[in-house]
């Protein structure tokens, strides 16, 4: 069986939507990792705007299935209340389709993966593996203040959860981003100082991909 991008560039997964041209350019993906509130979403649009990738966070993708009511909503809801991580098929299976349906090859994968077994389920099922890792490195303090001054209605933008996502970040999250160290894909950025700031961090990074081709 082939792997997602295996399907897209042999135009099998357009063909069967009725689209006839297969993806022609190789994928450009990069992983957005960080912190709770460390600023990688504040981060993305910047990145849109600027370099024209697609936005795919998967905390989105998971808030937006507790919204339409699928049949893992209710456990999507509780895994996020707890601040746990929800099973790596569910989640990988929403970034697939996403992947599938967007035009573009460039892809901002924001908030994912968050464990290893994440990132063993994305290499298996999407059959590529990332060309840069950004990690968003800031101040736990930093990072409990901005999530608790958020307010946007979220869930888990509580002290009792924001305490256990930290806790699951430093156990689960960490090694993911050492993998992607020793691999020498890893872009750490100082995620302190205002949004402008860090986003000139962020800014040569993708600029010398773009000169490269
Ligand atoms: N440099 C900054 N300085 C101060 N506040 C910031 C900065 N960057 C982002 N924020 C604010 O901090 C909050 C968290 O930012 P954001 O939502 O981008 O973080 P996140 O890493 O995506 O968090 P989460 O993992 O919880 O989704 C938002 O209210 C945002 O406006
Ligand atoms: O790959 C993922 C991404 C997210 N989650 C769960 O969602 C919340 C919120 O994610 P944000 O990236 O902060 O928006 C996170 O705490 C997890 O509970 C996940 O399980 N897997
Ligand atoms: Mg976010």
């Amino acid at each position: 069986r082939l792997n997602t991008w295996e399907s897209l560039t042999t135009g099998i997964a357009q063909q069967a939507k009725g689209v006839i041209a297969p993806k022609e350019k190789t994928p450009f993906i990069t992983f957005v990792l960080g912190g709770p509130g460390s600023g990688k979403g504040t981060q993305c649009i910047k990145i849109v705007e600027t370099f024209g990738f697609a936005h795919l966070s998967a905390g989105d993708l998971l808030r937006r299935e507790i919204a339409s009511k699928s049949a893992d909503g209710a456990m999507i809801l509780n895994t996020i209340k707890e601040g746990k991580i929800v099973p790596s098929q569910v989640t990988v299976k929403l970034i697939q389709k996403e992947m599938e349906l967007s035009d573009n090859h460039k892809f901002l994968i924001d908030g994912f993966p968050r464990t290893e077994e994440n990132r063993v389920s994305f290499e298996q099922i999407i059959g590529v593996e990332p060309n840069v890792v950004l990690f968003f490195d800031c101040p736990e303090e930093e990072m409990v203040k901005r999530v608790l001054n958020r307010n946007e209605g979220r869930v888990d933008d509580n002290l009792e959860t924001i305490k256990k996502r930290l806790t699951v970040f430093q156990a689960l999250s960490l090694p993911v981003i050492n993998y992607y160290s020793e691999k020498g894909k890893l872009y750490t950025i100082k995620a302190i100082g205002t949004e402008d700031e860090i986003f000139e961090q962020v800014r040569p990074i993708f600029a010398a991909f773009e000169t490269v081709g």
